[in-house]
């Protein structure tokens, strides 16, 4: 956890900060070009936060997050900064670099007129670099470039700086080279904030309207949304509209994020904060909803484009007693993460549950961690699927399809820029992983998604003694099916434990075996180890032990483990 400075904020007069005096940027960047470090060093020299060890990517505020290392989730901080001696309010706002979250970064830039853009001056523009350059250049925000980790002995600014030029057409002077880790710079940081964004450009005098681009549910306070006002004020005690349901509320606290909630008196037109209106259910507060004041009615403003699932999963509970729990788990998350598609499902031998759909893999897992770890929710994940159309006819087949070059360009003399037509079941699962280790980590990969295309392909029954998992079951191209096959075979008896018979795990093409492992008998006496009469001690291992077996799946007699689902999916031999 982290701390912060303790200054009586409640009495803060946000009127000072009209408008011209509001900066509004988010930081983006490819994975890992330290984003996060940037963003604490900001938070600590505008005092947001005390200078101390503890303080680490402060804004990486989930369990997920700091057990990965990675942001999946954009986190607003509003700062105060004195420059040239004028008071201004700063409101950054963090975002992940992950392809899977760049939804996130989508939302962030609709309440932002500049951005910071962090190039790793070692590893230069990489694929991330480049989508999250295009979101924020079509949005026509002002972009900062901003050159990381210049203390790195083999940091070559100069490089990277001719290939920002090059790529992206900014001139290379208006680069800053800093390094976030020791804070070489980050002054230059704060004035170019001030200097080159451009205030909103929005008046307190309009009508009070005001964007909803993100949201979590308190299980006390109901929805807590953050907002960007984009006109006018409001207060506590007002009465205001959500555009989307029409339904009328009254706030009941509003503030800035600091980057804890903070409550203020009031918010204003071009400031960012969050309000609490007694809305009680997830439904009531979408993400990209208008609100307005009740007598003062306005156009809603844009909101957002859903996000496009790339993957598909069912998800189900692990008994059908705990459903309700599930349902209201998954729809307090999907209200954080509104880029998750989900749909009823149900199926014979898992029961009643859902289809969810994720923008990738890493996405799904993250989404899968979270109900564990925030709703303490234990869930069986099916298969993931990409999206086919099936056109059912016995039409003649179309010849297998391989990765088609579209383009090239050479970013510098070291690197260069490739773009294919892929089948996108060929990249979700692990090519990124696969393209990582075969460079080195050196390679980096982005996708958007460029239609439905024709091709063979055929559906893989995965058996354990004789009966198909659903689960398992795998739409794969004809050429791949033995494989495929064999390979997940081989990953499922590494991942199922042996049991007091011997199970016959297959992959099967309609009637036809075309892969066979076999996991031998072998009964697990977890007694064996407790010689003498502790009673106690042998009730906690058999009490363990019924724990451990919760979390495993019965499949006629076999017990499988819940991870085994996932497991079974990824390459081991990289
Ligand atoms: N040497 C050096 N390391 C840095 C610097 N800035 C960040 N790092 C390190 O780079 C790694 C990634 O930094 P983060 O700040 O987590 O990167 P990020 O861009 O926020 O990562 P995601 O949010 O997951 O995309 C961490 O190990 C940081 O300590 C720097 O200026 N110099």
């Amino acid at each position: 956890m982290f701390s912060t400075h303790t200054d009586k904020q409640e009495t803060l007069d946000l009127s000072k900060f009209p408008a011209d005096k509001i900066r509004n940027f988010c930081i983006i960047a490819h994975i890992d070009h330290g984003k996060s470090t940037l963003a604490d060093r900001l938070l600590e020299m505008t005092g947001a936060i005390a200078k101390t060890e503890k303080n680490k990517q402060v804004l990486d505020k989930l369990q997920v997050e700091r057990e990965r290392g990675i942001t999946v989730k954009a986190q607003t901080a509003s700062l105060f900064y004195s420059h040239q001696g004028e008071q201004y309010l700063l409101n950054l706002i963090d975002t992940p670099g992950h392809v899977d979250f760049s939804y996130e970064v989508s939302r962030s830039i609709s309440a932002c007129q500049g951005v910071l853009l962090i190039v790793d001056a070692n590893q230069g523009i990489q694929a991330q670099t480049v989508a999250n350059f295009y979101l924020a250049f079509e949005a026509q925000l002002t972009i900062i470039p901003i050159l990381n980790k210049i203390d790195l002995k083999n940091a070559d600014p100069k490089r990277v700086e001719s290939q920002i030029e090059k790529v992206f057409d900014i001139p290379r002077d208006d680069c800053i080279r800093i390094s976030a880790k020791h804070g070489t710079n980050v002054e230059m940081v704060l004035q170019a904030v001030v200097n080159r964004i451009p205030p909103p450009a929005v008046s307190s005098d309009d009508p009070f309207r005001a964007l909803v681009f993100d949201s979590n549910f308190d299980h006390y306070r109901g929805v807590v949304a953050n907002i960007a006002v984009f006109g006018g004020r409001v207060r506590k005690g007002d009465k205001i509209v959500s555009a989307h349901l029409g339904k009328t509320y009254e706030v009941n606290e509003i503030g800035l994020l600091r980057p804890d909630e903070h409550p203020t008196q009031r918010l204003y037109a071009g400031q960012v904060g969050y309000i609490i209106a007694g809305m009680k259910d997830v439904k009531e507060a979408q993400i990209g909803d208008t609100l307005y004041l009740q007598e003062q009615p306005v156009k809603a403003l844009p909101g957002f484009k859903p996000a496009k699932a790339m993957v598909f999963a069912g998800m189900y509970p692990m008994d059908q007693s705990e459903y309700p729990g599930l349902r209201s788990a998954i729809e307090r998350l999907t209200l954080n993460d509104s880029s998750v598609t989900v749909q009823k499902d149900s199926s014979l031998a898992l029961g009643a549950g859902w289809r969810l759909g994720f923008l990738g893999l890493l996405h799904m897992e993250v989404f899968n961690q979270r109900l564990e770890q925030e709703y303490n929710a234990s869930v069986i994940v099916t298969a993931p699927t990409v999206p086919y159309k099936a056109v059912l006819s016995s039409a003649k087949l179309i010849k297998n399809r391989r990765a088609i070059q579209k383009n090239m360009v050479y970013i510098d003399d070291q690197r260069v820029m490739m773009k294919y037509l892929f089948p996108l079941n060929e990249i979700v699962v692990d090519f990124y992983d696969l393209l990582k280790s075969l460079s080195s980590g050196y390679a980096s990969f982005d996708y958007e998604n460029a239609g439905y295309q024709a091709a063979d392909l055929i559906k893989m029954d995965i058996l354990l003694n004789g009966r198909s998992v659903e689960e398992l079951i795998t739409i794969v191209h004809r050429d791949r099916a033995y494989n495929t096959g064999k390979a997940m075979c081989e990953r499922l008896k590494d991942s199922i434990p042996r049991q007091m018979f011997e199970i016959a795990v297959q992959a099967a093409i309609g009637s036809k075996i075309i892969a066979r492992e076999t996991i031998k008998a072998y009964r697990k006496n977890v007694l064996a180890k407790c010689y003498g009469g502790d009673i106690t001690r042998k009730m906690k291992l058999l009490k363990r032990q019924a724990e451990g077996k919760k979390k495993m799946r019965r499949i006629g007699n076999v017990e499988v483990p819940k991870d085994a689902f996932i497991n079974v999916l990824k390459r081991k031999d990289k």
